[in-house]
Parts: structure tokens; C-alpha cells; sequence
């Protein structure tokens, strides 16, 4: 009999050229998505080298941190953009792109967005592929049952010019999540809560693989939200193993495979999920029927509590590190121990990235704020589809004059608010309910104070100004 293998281990070796006797193994790498932060290194040491890029017909570009998001700005492409270091990112993608003959998704071409976004909306991430990209979020399309995780500007270069990777091989662990999941209650609130048990260093080393029937319940963009975040526990790798919803989701997708070649890839991709018995390093089993939605009080993502929770007491930590860690935190927040969750007022909304920023997520949010306004107290409600193709979906939908006739801000897609990398940002002391995946200090903008949540929940505090628990009030 076959050994009983996991999705990891049929993905690994599958794409594995050679190991030597020290424990590195050399990958092919089947995908590289390129965006406009990470890359020039990389194309400048091609070009010092004189390398050329070996299969450029497996690179796919956009620009998507640098970008400006209103539409003003946007009207005249790259040229238009103010702030003259986000126009030299972007411009000089532009020119990467032309010289190395890759495909890049310019400003204006609908099908430009977040780079993890665009991906799998394309069909440039398929199931069975190893996927790159110099970005850390690339465990993203793990949902697809494809190997999939960030590297440094010297490793895609390296993957650029050879198309093979040499890396450790990775150690295991199932998160086994069964029962249904609450009404109101998300894959974001899921993936927050996982990592608020396991720690933001807790899956290093590790592939992590969602398995169980609520992974199997989740449409395809809860499983992108899920392996989106799975790097947010430390673990590069997220995985989800095909089903009929993944090879629906990819069918008829511009880049997936035609005619025979897709009865051929569909065949191929039934068999990308763990036997039955394989054995992992570590697992975990959640019960989803208890979970609950989940707001970040801190600066690390690990620092969550459920929505009708308190801040917790550091005065409790017995750990010193621990304690420090989070009196800091509360520093930072401008919060203090015990206080309840539904208290705390917001000062913008960020409804995007590519966490939150597909359709679904859209949706979920527009049918909590149909019908009702913002509150007078925020001064700005953002939504940033993740993608031209997002945008056009949900204004087929009317979802953009939901969100405007409450008084939100439909903007173009991109990065955006996510990050204090274009015009988009928190001020100083200015607090955020945000849909994105990181809280980091200064992360939206110096000295401003994020909130992690899902598109529902960062919706309802819009409206009421303050978090709002919708299991119960909505
Ligand atoms: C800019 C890029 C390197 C970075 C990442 O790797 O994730 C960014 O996308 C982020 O989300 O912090
Ligand atoms: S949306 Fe945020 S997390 Fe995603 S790639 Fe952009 S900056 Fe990184």
C-alpha cells in the first residue's frame, strides 16, 4: 500500500529537482508575482549580472503598494502620482517589466490590483503550483492547494534567472477546524483567533494545513483570508486541499488551462489533498461552533480578544516579558486594562487588502451598512476593492452606492490604508478599524492605532462609531 502522504509532502516533491546530503532541497518554481517594492533589487542584480529572466511567460506584475487609490490621482497613471519616491517604484516596475519581456498589469488596466488578489483572479495561481512572490502575504494562494510563500529580493532574482529555489524543507501541522461557524462570525475572526492561541511565532518552521468541514464550508475568499494570515503565526506556507470549489473557482479563469489540458490539470489537482492518516508534526482542532468575532487590542496580531471581551489586565501576566509586551501595547493604543471591547470609539475605517478586498468581503459589508449612515465621529471611511475586476464586480452589483450613500469613500484598487506606504494613512493617535492583516506599530502611518477585524465587523463600527458586537445588535 501507498504511504499515506500530506497535501505538503505531494506538492514538495513534486517540484523537487534535487536534495544534497546537508538537508537543502532545490525547488522548481511553477509562479513568481512581482510588485513594486520588493523587485528593483532584484532586476538590478539580473542586470549586473547580465542575466536574463529564463521564462518570463511565468512572471505576472502589477503595482500595488505605491499606488494612489483616489481616482484624481489615478486619471493619468504612474506620471500623475504626487509623492515622487511612490512614482519612481512604480514607474521603474514599468521599466523592469518591458526589459526583462514580463507581463505587467499597468495603472488603468482593469485587471490591475493587489498583487494576491489579482493572482488567483487571473487563474496565474493554480492548484499543484509553487508559487513566489518578494512578499511575505504570498501564503495567500495556499488556498488553492498550491505551495505558495514569500522570499527575499535575492531569492526571486535567483528564481528569475533559474527558475529554482534552494530552501529547508518545512515541518508540518494541520489545523483541524470543525463545527459551524456563528452567524456574523468569519474566516477573519477564524485565522485571528487561531493565531491569538498559537502566538505570532508559533507555526515558524511550519506548512500549516486548514483541514476540516468548516475549512470545506468556506467559499475560496475565506480560504484566501485564512492562508493570507497564516504567515501571521509564523508559518509561511498555508494550504487548503483542492475540492470541487477550487477547480469551480478556477474554470473559465483567462490564465487556467483549456481543452484537454483541463481535464488533464483536474485530474491531476483531485489527488492535491493529505491522505487519510498522514502524519504531521503538530496539529490542532478547533471547534468553530464557540468561536466568536474578534478585534485586535494591541500591536502583534496574536493580541486579540472577541468582540464582546475586555482588554486583559497585564497586572494578571505572571510572564515579565509577556507583561511588559503588553503594557506597551496598551502605551501605544491609548487603551487601558479591563476596558470593554464596544467601548472603544474608531476615528477611520479601512475596508480592504488583500485579506478583505474581494468580493465577498465587499458584500458582507455592504448588506450591514445598506441603508444606514456613517457615523458623524469618523472622519473617513475607506473602500478599496482589491482589484479593477472587484470594483467592476460590485458596482455591477450596486455595492458602490451602497457604501457611498452612507458616506464611505469608493476608491481605486491597491494596497491603500494597509500600509503607510501611498497617500492613505492613519495620522498620529488616530484609531482604525481596519480589514487588514497587520497592527503593527506605525503600520497605517506613524503613531496611528489599528484595530484588526473582518469586512461585517469593520462595517458596523462605521456606522456606530464605536466596535459593535453583530451577533447580538444587528
Ligand atoms: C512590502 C512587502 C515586502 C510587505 C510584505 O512582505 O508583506 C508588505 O506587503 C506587507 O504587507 O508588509
Ligand atoms: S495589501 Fe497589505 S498585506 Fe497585502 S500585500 Fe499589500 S501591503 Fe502587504
Amino acid at each position: 500500500m501507498a504511504i499515506a502522504r500530506t497535501l505538503f509532502e505531494k506538492l514538495w516533491q513534486r517540484h523537487l529537482v534535487d536534495e544534497t546530503a546537508e538537508g537543502l532541497s532545490l525547488l522548481y518554481i511553477d509562479r513568481q508575482l512581482v510588485h513594486d517594492v520588493t523587485s528593483p533589487q532584484s532586476f538590478e542584480g539580473l542586470r549586473l549580472s547580465n542575466r536574463k529572466v529564463l521564462r518570463p511567460e511565468t512572471v505576472l506584475a502589477t503595482a500595488d503598494h505605491n499606488v494612489p487609490t483616489t481616482t484624481l490621482e489615478r486619471s493619468s497613471g504612474a506620471a500623475g502620482i504626487v509623492d515622487p519616491l511612490s512614482r519612481i517604484q512604480v514607474d521603474q516596475l514599468s521599466r523592469n517589466c518591458d526589459e526583462f519581456g514580463i507581463s505587467e498589469y499597468k495603472l488603468g488596466d482593469k485587471r490591475q490590483g493587489i498583487i494576491h488578489v489579482i493572482g488567483p483572479e487571473q487563474g496565474a495561481t493554480l492548484p499543484g503550483m509553487t508559487v513566489v512572490a518578494g512578499d511575505s502575504h504570498t501564503s495567500t494562494h495556499g488556498a488553492f492547494g498550491a505551495l505558495a510563500f514569500g522570499v527575499g529580493a535575492s531569492e526571486a532574482e535567483h528564481v528569475l534567472a533559474t527558475q529554482c529555489l534552494s530552501m529547508r524543507r518545512m515541518k508540518s501541522m494541520l489545523v483541524k477546524v470543525q463545527g459551524d461557524l456563528p452567524e456574523g462570525v468569519t474566516a477573519k475572526d477564524l485565522i485571528l483567533w487561531i493565531i491569538g492561541q498559537v502566538g505570532t511565532a508559533g507555526a515558524t518552521g511550519y506548512a500549516i494545513e486548514f483541514a476540516g468541514d468548516t475549512i470545506q464550508s468556506l467559499s475560496m475568499e475565506g480560504r484566501m483570508t485564512l492562508c493570507n494570515m497564516a504567515i501571521e503565526a509564523g508559518a509561511r506556507v498555508g494550504l487548503v486541499a483542492v475540492d470541487d470549489k477550487t477547480i469551480d473557482y478556477v474554470r473559465g479563469r483567462p490564465l487556467a488551462p483549456k481543452g484537454d489540458d483541463w481535464q488533464r490539470a483536474v485530474a491531476y489537482w483531485h489527488t492535491l489533498h493529505s491522505d487519510e492518516g498522514a502524519q504531521f508534526d503538530r496539529s490542532l482542532e478547533v471547534d468553530a461552533s464557540c468561536l466568536r468575532p474578534m478585534v485586535s487590542w494591541g500591536t502583534s496580531p496574536e493580541m486579540v480578544v472577541p468582540v464582546d471581551g475586555r482588554i486583559p489586565n497585564p497586572a494578571l501576566q505572571r510572564d515579565s516579558v509577556r507583561r511588559s509586551d503588553m503594557e506597551s501595547a496598551l502605551a501605544y493604543m491609548g487603551l487601558g486594562p479591563e476596558q470593554a471591547i464596544t467601548q472603544i470609539r474608531l476615528d477611520k475605517i479601512f475596508i480592504g487588502s488583500c485579506t478583505n478586498a474581494r468580493i465577498e468581503d465587499l458584500r458582507s459589508a455592504a448588506a450591514i451598512v445598506k441603508g444606514k449612515r456613517v457615523a458623524p465621529t469618523i472622519k473617513l471611511a475607506l473602500v478599496v476593492p482589491g482589484s479593477g475586476l472587484v470594483k467592476e464586480q460590485a458596482e455591477r452589483e450596486g455595492l458602490d452606492t451602497v457604501f457611498t450613500d452612507a458616506g464611505f469613500e469608493w476608491r481605486e484598487p491597491g494596497c491603500s490604508m494597509c500600509l503607510g506606504m501611498n497617500a492613505d494613512r492613519l495620522g498620529k493617535g488616530e484609531r482604525c478599524a481596519s480589514t487588514s492583516n497587520r497592527n503593527f506599530e506605525g503600520r497605517q502611518g506613524a503613531g496611528g492605532r489599528t484595530h484588526l477585524v473582518s469586512p461585517s465587523m469593520a462595517a458596523a463600527a462605521a456606522i456606530a462609531g464605536h466596535f459593535v458586537d453583530i451577533t447580538q445588535n444587528w
